[in-house]
């Protein structure tokens, strides 16, 4: 667990970048910083590596002083990607990953071994190693910069702005592949960010930023959207905050009625609704895996306002309508 006490970051010049922060990162999970620039973010993160001093307060690594600690220690244990990845540019992928490990004093041999093994981690083959980053498109960057930030296998991890150098068709892309790694890995993540929707789709908890350096409310995403502390955290979630907050409820508890009117194939798969000219598109199904936003997607895109379940072999099993959904969310806040 990392843990701000207090912590306060004044700048020569006198500017408050850090105003008494105290906040807890718990171990294992991701805690995005999040908010509009210039309120302290990566100020908060630079103090837990050292590379800035607070003013006053401390930072514990469970339960331990980061100033205490000897600094090249300290920072074996923490990995850092920062935005455009901030790769060595005269040396090939391959040994930008590798490097930090024969550093630690692992062979050559060995560092270029597990090198290769997490750049396909992060979803780059082994055509890519013998490449220079220039060589490399913005969102490949980036994988090598979480590669080389796993390298060493650190326990903790600080990530400023890591993915908002690409485009939001790769950072889509991105976003899945690091969430998929982090459920293996289990990291302590401290990851910052001036966009919400990625603190809320990447954050187990979010801390909420004010100008002035000021925590204005840490929680869960469904915390923060069901439940802003004040105007400014409302405000900075969105207005589309109660549609966003299904993203987060599971479609396993919502009652369906028998399928009813939808032609099916021989397999029991919708075919489509009826129509003048044949069947009209379902416009998609769901499953009980999916979230209540997906089902609400698909019964207001439906032609006949209707989404449609199915089982694990893909035939109809029930059918929800927008009327449903509104009912079963009202009865569920009664
Ligand atoms: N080295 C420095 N010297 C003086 N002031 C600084 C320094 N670094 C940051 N600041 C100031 O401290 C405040 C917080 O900056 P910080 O970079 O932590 O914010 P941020 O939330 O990460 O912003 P952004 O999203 O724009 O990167 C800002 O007002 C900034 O101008």
């Amino acid at each position: 667990m990392i843990t701000f006490e207090d912590v306060v970051k004044v700048y020569p010049g006198g500017s408050t970048a850090v105003d008494h922060l105290s906040l807890e990162l718990p171990t294992g999970k991701l805690t995005a910083l999040v908010g509009p620039s210039g309120c302290g973010k990566t100020t908060s993160l630079r103090m837990i590596n050292r590379m800035v001093t607070p003013t006053s307060g401390r930072i514990l690594i469970d339960g331990e002083d980061v100033a205490e600690r000897d600094e090249a220690a300290l920072r074996r244990g923490i990995g850092y990607v920062i935005q455009h990845a901030g790769l060595f540019p005269h040396r090939t992928v391959l040994d930008n990953v590798a490097t930090v490990p024969v550093l630690l004093g692992r062979t050559r041999r060995e560092a270029r071994a597990a090198a290769l093994e997490l750049l396909e981690r992060v979803g780059l083959s082994a055509d890519f190693a013998k490449r220079y980053p220039a060589q490399l498109s913005g969102g490949q960057q980036q994988r090598v910069g979480v590669a080389r930030a796993l390298a060493a296998d650190p326990p903790i991890m600080l990530m400023d702005e890591p993915f908002s150098a690409v485009d939001p068709v790769v950072r889509e892309q991105l976003h899945r592949e690091f969430l998929r790694l982090q459920e293996d890995l289990g990291k302590t993540i401290a990851l910052v960010t001036h966009d919400i929707d990625e603190a809320i789709k990447l954050g187990d908890r979010v801390a909420v930023f004010r100008q002035g350096g000021r925590l204005a409310q840490v929680g869960t995403p469904q915390e923060l959207l069901a439940a802003p502390a004040d105007d400014f955290v409302a405000e900075f979630v969105g207005r589309d905050r109660g549609l966003r907050a299904l993203s987060f409820d599971s479609a396993a508890g919502l009652p369906v009625r028998p399928v009813d009117g939808l032609i099916l194939d021989d397999a029991g798969r919708p075919v489509g609704w009826p129509g003048d000219d044949g069947p009209r598109d379902t416009g998609g199904t769901f499953t009980k895996d999916d979230s209540l936003r997906v089902v609400a997607d698909l019964a207001i895109r439906s032609p006949v306002g209707v989404a449609v379940r199915v089982g694990p072999d893909g035939a109809a099993d029930g059918l929800v309508s927008h009327h449903d959904l509104a009912d079963y969310l009202a009865g569920r806040r009664s």
